[in-house]
């Protein structure tokens, strides 16, 4: 961890949802960590782990049952059952003005541009509208604010004035993300935000937010499956399993070193010289006989 004080402070988040059948399923039980301003860190586990209900608490989209999200010291997480509160934390206001408040501190990228762009606006318009929205920059300085935002995520004239249909799957995920730094927001969360792209894209998309990082000292949330993208990205690593979390640390030692039985298994999941399939069928039956028998 850095010494920089946090830009994100998460404590305690929960979120359960009703089952068919009856009673509830803990998406995510009792999760915390912080991020420092201008750090970096991966949310991991396999599907279902509840990666990606964290990330959507995070942005709002999921109303937490219990827990605080707290951005630069101040809460934002309003009207949650049985949420705890920070001390010395003020309330968050409800409201438009505070909504789109609450939008600037935290924005977030998905797996998928295509569902989230507007088919009908080219990449500037969409730049645009994201300024215009948050009332940022008007006239002439929206215009020259779009021009450095095109230009910081490497997006050229064609681009500008290219639909999504028209921009290929890195650039389209370049436009996303120039559009989350549209409003200068203190927390980028990026959901699988790189796993449909090919490995080539992929890097560059990664160099891309290594160095949007280092230029903006925007703190990133790294949500992913993909344990050799969070290693070249993250700072710090938490891992997830069936909601909770099992491990937390430096990326290095978490994914070099790891303590849990669990992380062991991620690793050993993913294929490499010498991988043996076997063995990690073998880990995981073993890992499941230790959980049933707890
Ligand atoms: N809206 C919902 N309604 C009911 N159950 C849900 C809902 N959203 C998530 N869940 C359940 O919560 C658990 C965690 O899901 P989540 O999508 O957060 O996991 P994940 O680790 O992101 O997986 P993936 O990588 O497959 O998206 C899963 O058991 C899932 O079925």
């Amino acid at each position: 961890m850095t010494k920089a004080e946090p830009a994100l402070v998460v404590q305690g988040l929960c979120k359960s949802y009703p089952l068919p059948g009856g009673g509830r399923t803990a998406a995510v039980d009792d999760v915390s960590f912080s991020v420092a301003a201008g750090g970096s860190l991966g949310v991991v586990g396999e599907s279902g782990s509840g990666k990606t209900t964290v990330a959507r608490m995070l942005v709002g989209l999921v109303r937490p049952d219990a827990g605080t999200i707290a951005v630069n010291g101040r809460e934002r997480t309003p009207g949650q059952r049985g949420g705890g509160k920070l001390p010395g934390l003020s309330r968050p206001g409800g409201g438009k003005a505070a909504r789109l408040r609450r939008a600037r501190e935290i924005q977030i990228v998905f797996q998928d541009p295509y569902v989230s762009l507007d088919p009908r606006l080219t990449a500037r318009q969409c730049l645009q509208g994201a300024l215009r929205l948050h009332g940022r920059y008007e006239g002439e300085a929206a215009a020259t604010r779009v021009g450095e935002l095109l230009d910081q995520v490497g997006l050229g004239k064609r681009e500008a004035d290219a639909r999504p249909r028209g921009l290929s799957g890195g650039q389209r995920q370049r436009l996303a993300i120039a559009r989350a730094l549209a409003v200068d927001p203190q927390v980028l969360v990026l959901d699988e935000a790189v796993a449909a792209l090919d490995v080539s894209i992929q890097a560059q998309i990664l160099q891309l937010l290594a160095d949007i990082r280092r230029e903006t000292g925007v703190a990133l949330v790294f949500v992913s499956h993909d344990l050799a993208v969070v290693r070249h990205i993250t700072d710090d690593t938490l891992v997830m399993r069936r909601g909770r979390t099992v491990e937390t640390g430096p990326t290095a030692r978490v994914l070099d070193a790891p303590k849990d039985p669990y992380t062991r298994l991620l690793l050993s999941s993913v294929p490499r010289e010498g991988w043996d399939p076997a063995e990690t069928v073998r880990l995981r039956g073993e890992l499941a006989g230790a959980t049933r028998a707890d």
